[in-house]
């Protein structure tokens, strides 16, 4: 069993991408948020190299840890919420997951609030920023080797199929070994995937509002408005928890760099940039009217991404649920249904669109003069089509020539008529 080889193809460009990956990642966090000052906001303007004291900060390697270890307590501690199931693994077996983010999220918010009163000082995150972008990336490095060697104590099954005995040290430690790393029940990916990372970085929002606050006196509404449409983002991410136990991180990718280091530092350093943006450009005002027509078009990003994925998941929950007997699908050998109208009709990724017109808003309120603020909107379509790519390739492997009847029947990957 042990040497069974997987006959599965390297993604991401094998050895030599996930080595590309596992430099430039970090190398963007940092590179992003340095370019992001006050003076310039350029990617061509080489922004002044950071000192050493800026980079290192025990108490912020000290703060990044014990927030991560906060955010565990509350997980195991706080009763409420309720148990899913995830999709079955291998063996048929199914995974339960304990689903208490939202009041985690709460709790989160409500200690910050607490603790802000009686006089945090929030400024320290904003003065000490890179800190601990270097912190969360050592703490990553360091999580995702611990993963790297546990997997191997664990059998073979527990593997992901992608990555089972095949491929170098680089290329199992970027994509990660082992699906579901477990300490009892407690699931270290479920775990990390909505939680320090995601509240964390509304957390980093908060306090470049306050910044802002504290700074002028007053409130920057294009910043409120950013801050405001993150926050209702993850809370939205939190209240429907249980909907990532379908996604292809959950059910396909293991948990290594990419993952661990995308949910601990990438999301909360870079999905801010945003706000950082606004923070050190104060003059991005907008009118009444403008502010409402962003707040409308983050609505209709809204509507589609949520309408989408709750459809999909009712259906694959219960494909007889009566409030869905109108809808059109396609039936599969493998027994499965695939949706082929309403939502599912119009793309075969309606869901991402509606992320991505939210994503495109969030960038619009920074105003037009910058690109940096742009980047989570480029990235992330970029990350939408190459991951609209691999699910094209694990759908076809899973319903052959169903899978084409299907992309036949509904044409448009993800925008109608466009793409
Ligand atoms: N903000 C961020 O940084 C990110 C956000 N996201 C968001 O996460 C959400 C989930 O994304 P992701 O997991 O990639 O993809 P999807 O939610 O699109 O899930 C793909 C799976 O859904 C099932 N499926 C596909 N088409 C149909 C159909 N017509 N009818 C029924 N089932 C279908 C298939 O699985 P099966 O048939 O086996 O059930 C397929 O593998 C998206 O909204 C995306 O925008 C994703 C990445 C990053
Ligand atoms: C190459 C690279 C930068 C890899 C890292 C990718 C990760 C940052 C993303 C992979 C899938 C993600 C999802 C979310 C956040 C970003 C990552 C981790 C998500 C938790 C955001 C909130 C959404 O509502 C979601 C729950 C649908 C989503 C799930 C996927």
């Amino acid at each position: 069993m042990k040497n069974k080889k997987s006959n599965a193809v390297e993604e991401f460009g094998g050895t030599f991408g996930t080595l590309v990956l596992t430099t430039v990642l970090p190398l963007t966090t940092i590179y992003l948020n340095l370019a992001c000052g006050k003076s310039s906001c350029s990617i061509l303007t080489l922004p002044l190299m950071p000192t050493m004291e800026e980079m290192f900060n025990t108490t912020s390697l000290l703060i990044y840890t014990g927030w991560f270890f906060f955010q565990l307590i509350i997980h195991l501690l706080l009763p409420f919420g309720s148990i899913q199931y995830g999709l079955p693994l291998k063996n048929d077996k199914r995974l339960s997951y304990k689903c208490n983010g939202f009041s985690c999220f709460i709790f989160s918010v409500l200690a910050f609030v607490v603790a802000y009163i009686f006089g945090l000082p929030t400024s320290f995150v904003y003065k000490h920023y890179l800190s601990f972008i270097v912190s969360s990336i050592f703490f990553s490095f360091t999580l995702s080797l611990f993963l790297y060697i546990k997997s191997f104590s664990v059998p073979y099954d527990k593997l992901t199929d992608s990555v089972n005995v095949k491929g170098s040290f680089i290329y199992q430690h970027f994509l990660g070994r082992e699906l579901n790393p477990r300490f009892g029940d407690f699931d270290l990916k479920f775990f990390c995937e909505l939680r320090p990372g995601l509240i964390g970085w509304i957390i980093l929002d908060f306090c470049i509002l306050i910044e802002d606050f504290q700074k002028h006196n007053s409130l920057n509404y294009s910043l409120a408005l950013v801050v405001f449409f993150h926050t209702f983002y993850v809370a939205d991410a939190l209240w429907h928890e249980e909907a990532i136990l379908s996604t292809m991180d959950i059910v396909h990718d293991g948990l290594g760099l990419m993952l661990v280091m995308g949910n601990l530092s990438w999301v909360p350093f870079l999905y801010s940039l945003q706000a950082r943006f606004l923070l050190e450009h104060p003059q991005i005002q907008w009118s009444f009217c403008a502010l409402v027509a962003f707040f409308l078009l983050n609505l209709v990003g809204y509507a589609i991404f949520r309408l989408s994925n709750s459809q999909k998941n009712e259906f694959r929950k219960n494909p007889h649920n009566p409030s869905l007997s109108h809808l059109k699908t396609l039936r599969t050998s493998s027994g499965k249904k695939l949706l082929v109208s309403s939502w599912w009709g119009l793309s075969r990724h309606p869901n991402y669109m509606g992320d991505l017109i939210m994503a495109l808003t969030w960038s619009l309120v920074t105003g037009f003069q910058h690109i940096i603020p742009y980047f989570y909107p480029i990235y992330f379509t970029y990350l939408l089509v190459h991951r609209g790519m691999r699910d094209d390739a694990h759908c076809r492997k899973k319903y052959g020539s169903d899978w084409d009847t299907y992309c036949d029947t509904v044409h448009y990957k993800i925008f109608p008529y466009i793409y």
